[in-house]
């Protein structure tokens, strides 16, 4: 399921409290869920951060979908996708990846609705781009600027690891600046599920960290799109 927003046009100041959303035939569709999630469903929504062309949209849609897509146009907004997952046997969560745009001409007009009632933060850097891993501050301070907890768990995430000879970062450098930011450090490859860390885990990681969070809560209006309703911000819950 994929629920797409491309239009920054299309977000007003209702969005504080609601989203509402559409559906897309053409995107990403989970491998458990149904046409309309259940009522009361929990929702986890994680934001995918990073440089443009470092494979947000690839890591969302490889965890979403199952697969790499076929091909991948820069995101303008943002674009939703979801999955529904289960818990150490518990009933279903979605979990709701918000691939946001790398490129600051698509994102500056929405980025504040990005940051609002986040549950975790994944930091994409491009392993064969090592500019991309030099930005990773100034992402990390545009999160410090929106107000994000500092308890809300965040990951740092190296793509494209399939690219062995091109390699630009290395992974002891990485791994220092995930220790210095306490971020547990993961590299992977959207397009080849077996290479190192699988994307699969990495976000089924997270949803596990996520688990005794508050849910956002989900309501189907009788006769329009889904609207997801925010509930009050989610409990503290430790990283560690
Ligand atoms: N080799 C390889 N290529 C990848 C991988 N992930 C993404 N790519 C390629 O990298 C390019 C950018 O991928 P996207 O997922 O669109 O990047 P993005 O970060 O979403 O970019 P923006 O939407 O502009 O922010 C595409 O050509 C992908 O095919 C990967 O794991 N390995």
């Amino acid at each position: 399921l994929r629920l797409s927003l491309g239009l920054a046009g299309r977000m007003g100041s209702e969005m504080e409290s609601s989203l509402e959303t559409s559906f897309s035939s053409s995107g990403a569709v989970s491998g458990t869920l149904g046409l309309l999630p259940p009522a009361r469903s929990r929702i986890f929504k994680i934001i995918v951060i990073g440089d443009s062309n470092v494979g947000k949209t690839c890591l969302t849609y490889r965890f979403c979908a199952g697969r790499f897509p076929d091909r991948t146009e820069a995101t303008i907004g943002v674009d939703f996708r979801e999955r529904a997952v289960e818990i150490d046997e518990e009933r279903i969560k979605e979990i709701q990846l918000w691939d946001t745009a790398g490129q600051e001409r698509f994102r500056k007009s929405m980025v504040q609705h990005y940051y609002r009632n986040v549950h975790a933060v994944v930091f994409v850097y491009d392993m064969t781009n090592v500019a991309s891993f030099h930005s990773l501050p100034s992402w990390i301070e545009e999160c410090k600027q929106h107000l994000l907890a500092n308890d809300i768990p965040r990951i740092l995430v190296g793509n494209k690891c399939d690219l062995r000879n091109a390699i630009q970062v290395p992974t002891d450098l990485a791994q220092k600046f995930a220790d210095a930011h306490s971020m547990p450090l993961f590299e992977t490859s959207a397009k080849n599920p077996n290479d190192n860390d699988h994307v699969e885990a990495i976000f089924m990681t997270l949803a596990h960290k996520l688990k005794s969070h508050k849910p956002l809560m989900l309501s189907q209006p009788p006769d329009s799109g889904i609207i997801l309703k925010t509930e009050p911000k989610p409990a503290v819950t430790c990283w560690c």
